[in-house]
């Protein structure tokens, strides 16, 4: 009680304002948590007119008083201010230094004038003290004290309205109601003198102010009475924030919390005899408040163990039901804001609740990043698993692609409401770190995509061999006339069956068009592959099956029995055949025939290799045409033996043909008896004349040694 009754100096005699002391006094009798249940009542009024007597018995407050034994001078210096006792709201009571120039001079009015600007300003209730006797005196201080406090209120101060309280001293008998008559008289001719602004020209006073006039008994002479009538006025002081009490008018009061920065705001544009814009300084105070209410629950939202305990799952990795959780706290911490932002200018109090949210998800951006990237790989591994999961129960990997996709993104969303909340979430930009995600999962995608294919293509490559291995090796083993033709009817149709299937399996897959035909040309080139092998395998051996060929003709009849040579066989034409069966081995494996319908290779090699033109040579026009590395119409690539190859290979196979023919007796088997051999000797003899037609222009076969061991058997 003692520390609320003490008074504080606010404003000492030279102006300064005791911004630290007021801060104190304000926090001593808790009127931060007044919001606008408080109220300010202000004294005025000529030096020495008991104002401080008056003061301490209404309130209870121990203002400086002078010692009556002194006589009168100026005991209060500058603005004091102290809290009511047993008054409910809460009211501060402000002791103001007297007006009436005594002490400062009559001239230095500036200071009075200064400090009845911010009596005015901060006050729901100005008591004007003054003598009852000089109610209509025209000298009286008051006066002149209301007439330069009117003038300056409205040059500078946009007012508010307030209490006007006029207290009479030393009440004489004249009826309070005579008295009052004439104060407001006098008041109004005082306001109807002063300069308005143009917007207040006709502003009544009443619209300014409340007015009430009180007569009070005088002190010294009738304590007594004076006691009375202070308590009966103090009731006045009652419950006086409630609609219709002194202080009724709530709309422009400053929040207890704002006082103190608003005063010493005041003070200072005062003395800057700057314009008062009170709408601004509002503003100011509201902004100045709200900040610091911002910061206040700002830091709070900072300790609390819940903020401490989501800051320690990014270490734990723990985020499931993080986001309720810090939803809830920042419902908490915008509700404490609201709760004593809601006192000041209600635009201020939102941009700083704006601001102060900016501020909480800016705090949490830490935890938002990790958050999502944590997600970001959690979601990559469900993907994945979910991925192969679908593959394996045998989903089309294009349509798993889709559905595992939009289902780990909708899971990311889920998950990243779930780790922040929904309010966070809406403010924070996810789309990086989606685009981020889904680039891992095309990725994995791709990844599983080219192993799928590769598969695929093994499997269709497989396939194709397995179908075209063996009749490509029958085929290129009989290398016949027909062999060519045959090969490109089974390759087309083998071919043109798995590349149907292939481009039906990779439809699947999600491959685009040109992937598509990429794929498609790689296992033509396959198939190709295959027979280009087989042929050039075959190619490799030709002589040596050349010679096998010619043998095995002329060993084994058509029915591939062994041959037991007799008159009737025909030597030249068996022999013939063996050539030519020969020839056309190698016009077979000369070349990869794949495209070429028009299989002119035989036809060159017969045509030069095996003519039946006189014995004395082939026409060199003929041998001419094999001296090429290229056959006609046949590209490079896919020759396998040029034509002056097959030129060579077919005098390394005379060569050869004509050992055989040299140890014929062994080799081929001649009938026993003599008639027989006798007959065959001579056909052999006819035959290999026959071949020696056919064979005398390249290599000149001596048939006698054949003969004569015939004819000697
Ligand atoms: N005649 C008369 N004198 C009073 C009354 N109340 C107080 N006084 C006397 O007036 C003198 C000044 O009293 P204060 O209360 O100090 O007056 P003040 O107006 O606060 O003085 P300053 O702060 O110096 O302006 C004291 O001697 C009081 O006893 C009253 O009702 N009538």
């Amino acid at each position: 009680m003692e520390a609320h009754s003490r008074s504080v100096q606010l404003i000492d005699e030279d102006g300064k304002f005791n911004s630290e002391t007021l801060k104190s006094f304000t926090k001593t009798i808790q009127l931060n948590q007044c919001n606008s249940s408080y109220a300010v009542v202000s004294i005025m009024g000529p030096q020495s007119s008991g104002k401080s007597t008056l003061l301490n018995h209404l309130f209870g407050t121990k203002f400086q008083e002078m010692d009556a034994s002194e006589g009168r001078s100026q005991t209060t210096k500058g603005i004091w201010m102290a809290k009511a006792v047993d008054i409910d709201p809460l009211t501060l009571i402000v002791d103001v230094e007297g007006n009436d120039g005594v002490e400062r001079g009559e001239d230095d009015t500036k200071f009075e004038a200064q400090s009845a600007l911010f009596v005015l300003a901060i006050s729901d209730v100005v008591i004007i003290n003054m003598w009852c006797h000089d109610v209509g005196r025209e000298k009286a201080a008051n006066r002149a004290l209301l007439k330069i406090t009117f003038q300056e209120m409205m040059r500078i101060l946009t007012p508010r309205k307030a209490t006007l309280m006029f207290v009479l001293r030393d009440k004489t008998k004249s009826p309070l109601d005579t008295l009052k008559a004439k104060l407001i008289r006098d008041v109004e001719k005082i306001w109807g003198s002063i300069w308005k602004p143009p917007a207040h020209v006709k502003t009544q006073l009443h619209e300014i102010f409340n007015i009430e006039v009180v007569a009070l008994s005088n002190y010294e002479d009738k304590p007594e009475n004076f006691k009375e009538e202070v308590d009966c006025l103090k009731r006045k002081f009652f419950r006086s924030t409630a609609p219709g009490g002194l202080a009724g008018d709530r709309s422009g009061a400053v929040p207890g919390s704002g006082f103190s920065f608003n005063a010493e705001k005041l003070w200072q544009l005062i003395r800057q005899d700057e314009n008062l814009d009170l709408p601004l300084l509002k503003i100011m105070v509201s902004t100045h408040r709200c900040e610091q209410i911002s910061a206040k629950v700002f830091s709070t939202f900072n300790e609390s163990k819940e903020w401490l305990q989501i800051r320690e799952n990014i270490r734990t990795g723990l985020l499931s039901g993080s986001g309720k959780v810090l939803e809830a706290l920042f419902d908490k911490t915008f509700e404490r804001y609201q709760s004593e932002a809601i006192y000041f200018d209600k635009n201020v109090a939102s941009k700083q609740r704006k601001l102060l949210e900016d501020k909480l998800i800016s705090q949490v951006e830490e935890y938002a990043t990790f958050a999502m990237s944590h997600l970001r790989y959690g979601i990559l591994e469900k993907f994945k698993k979910a991925f192969d999961k679908a593959l394996s129960g045998g989903e089309m990997l294009s349509l798993a692609a889709v559905h595992c996709t939009s289902l780990c993104m909708t899971q990311f969303e889920e998950g990243f409401e779930d780790a922040i909340g929904k309010r966070v979430k809406s403010k924070w930009d996810t789309s990086k770190v989606k685009e981020e995600l889904q680039l891992d999962i095309d990725a994995y995608i791709d990844v599983i995509r080219k192993d799928k294919l590769h598969e695929l293509e093994k499997a269709y490559e497989g396939a194709l061999c397995q179908v075209l291995s063996e009749p490509l090796r029958v085929l290129l083993d009989q290398a016949e006339c027909g062999t060519w033709p045959a090969i490109r009817k089974i390759f087309r149709h083998e071919t043109g069956l798995a590349i149907d299937g292939f481009s039906n399996a990779l439809t699947a897959y999600g491959v685009d068009k040109q992937m598509q035909e990429n794929m498609i040309r790689a296992l033509q080139e396959y198939a190709i592959g295959l027979v280009e092998v087989y042929a050039r395998e075959r190619a490799k051996t030709v002589l040596t099956d050349m010679i096998k060929r010619f043998e095995r003709i002329m060993e084994y009849d058509c029915n591939f029995n062994p041959r037991v040579w007799t008159r009737e066989d025909d030597f030249h034409m068996i022999s013939q055949d063996a050539f030519s069966a020969s020839l056309e081995l190698l016009s077979v494996v000369a070349a990869i025939q794949l495209d070429d319908e028009n299989d002119n290779i035989y036809d060159t090699l017969i045509h030069t290799l095996l003519t039946t033109d006189s014995g004395e040579g082939q026409n060199t026009t003929s041998l001419d045409s094999l001296n090429s590395r290229t056959w006609l119409e046949i590209p490079s690539e896919k020759t396998l033996i040029m034509p002056v190859e097959c030129e060579w290979l077919w005098k390394q196979f005379m060569d050869a043909i004509h050992k055989i023919f040299k140890r014929g007796k062994k080799k081929w088997k001649i009938a026993k008896t003599k008639e027989v051999a006798k007959n065959v000797a001579e056909g052999f003899v006819a035959g290999a004349a026959g071949a020696a037609v056919v064979l005398g222009w390249s290599v000149g076969i001596d048939l006698s040694p054949l003969a004569a061991a015939v004819f000697k058997s």
